[in-house]
């Protein structure tokens, strides 16, 4: 991949849509994970105004220097770039107590929650800024497997770095010069209470699930090993139970007859 044509492309585009839209920025939140660092990079990039907002919720410390880190290194290098931090565990604690108890203590939900919370944050200062709220989802997440919360951090106005896959974004997060510690640390959601990475929670690793994506596309026909199936499965599985994230919203429409 022709990677400084690929990051020039990205930026013409950011560029084109903000002029279309009318609004004059861009607003992301930062999570000390690669793609918010890349997609935070390409926005900074176009010239026009980006706020990073950094959003700890109960963070892991070394989650939380992480995306300050990064904040701090683009707030360098590009005078258009600005941050704010808002610190949304008190929130998130009491919307939790607010809940009825069976609902507060399923993790899953109260996950998914803490990104829908930072989603909600992302618009409000978005739209007092007159910003739009970029994506940070990649090819893999958002079409193979679904790994995202719907309307947490899928809730966005536009998706830079959806056609790339996860191992496409951290070579270009390191052709763009994203800090080490970032292209070292392995992916993660950081919403649950615990340490769990990404490939905790999916039993594959991202450069698994890109071939089973591409395997699946190219409907090729080989021996596989034992792994490769289970790798198979696992994305199989997860590319049918999220479909409902990858298509329209199913719409009721009422009959001629009816009307
Ligand atoms: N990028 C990341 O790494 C990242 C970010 C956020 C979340 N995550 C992970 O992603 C996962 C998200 O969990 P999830 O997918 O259960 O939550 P979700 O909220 O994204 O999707 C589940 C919800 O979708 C709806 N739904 C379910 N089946 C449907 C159907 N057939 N048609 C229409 N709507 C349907 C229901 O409202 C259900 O509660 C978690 O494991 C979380 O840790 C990863
Ligand atoms: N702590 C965070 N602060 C700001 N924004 C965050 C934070 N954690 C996550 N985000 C945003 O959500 C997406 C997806 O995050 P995952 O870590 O992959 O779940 C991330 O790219 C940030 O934009
Ligand atoms: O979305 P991010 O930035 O948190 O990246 P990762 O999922 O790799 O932690």
């Amino acid at each position: 991949m022709n990677y400084q044509g690929v990051e020039e492309h990205i930026v013409a585009w950011l560029k084109d849509y903000l002029n279309q839209s009318g609004l004059q920025g861009f607003i992301i939140g930062i999570s000390g994970g690669i793609d918010s660092a890349v997609t935070s990079t390409l926005c900074a990039k176009t010239g026009a105004p980006v706020i990073c907002l950094n959003m700890p919720i109960r963070q892991k410390r070394e989650h939380y220097r992480l995306a300050a880190a990064h904040i701090s290194d683009l707030e360098q290098k590009f005078p258009n770039v600005s941050s704010f931090e808002i610190e949304l565990s008190s929130v998130f604690s009491h919307f939790e107590n607010a809940l009825p108890k069976d609902v507060a203590s399923d993790q899953l939900s109260m996950a998914n929650s803490r990104s829908r919370l930072r989603m909600m944050t992302l618009y409000a200062i978005g739209q007092t800024n007159r910003l739009l709220v970029a994506g940070t989802g990649n090819k893999v997440e958002d079409f193979g497997v679904g790994f995202y919360t719907k309307y947490g951090d899928g809730g966005v106005d536009l998706s830079p770095i959806a056609d790339l896959m996860k191992t496409q974004v951290y070579t270009l997060g390191e052709h763009m010069g994203v800090i080490d510690a970032i292209l070292n640390s392995p992916p993660t959601d950081g919403l649950w209470e615990d340490d769990r990475t990404d490939e905790d929670q999916i039993g594959a690793t991202y450069p698994e699930l890109e071939w089973a994506m591409e395997f699946n596309e190219n409907g090729q026909t080989m021996n596989l090993s034992e792994r490769q199936k289970e790798v198979l499965n696992i994305y199989k599985k997860l590319n049918t139970i999220n479909k409902h994230k990858m298509v329209e919203i199913p719409v009721c429409f009422i009959p001629e007859q009816l009307k």
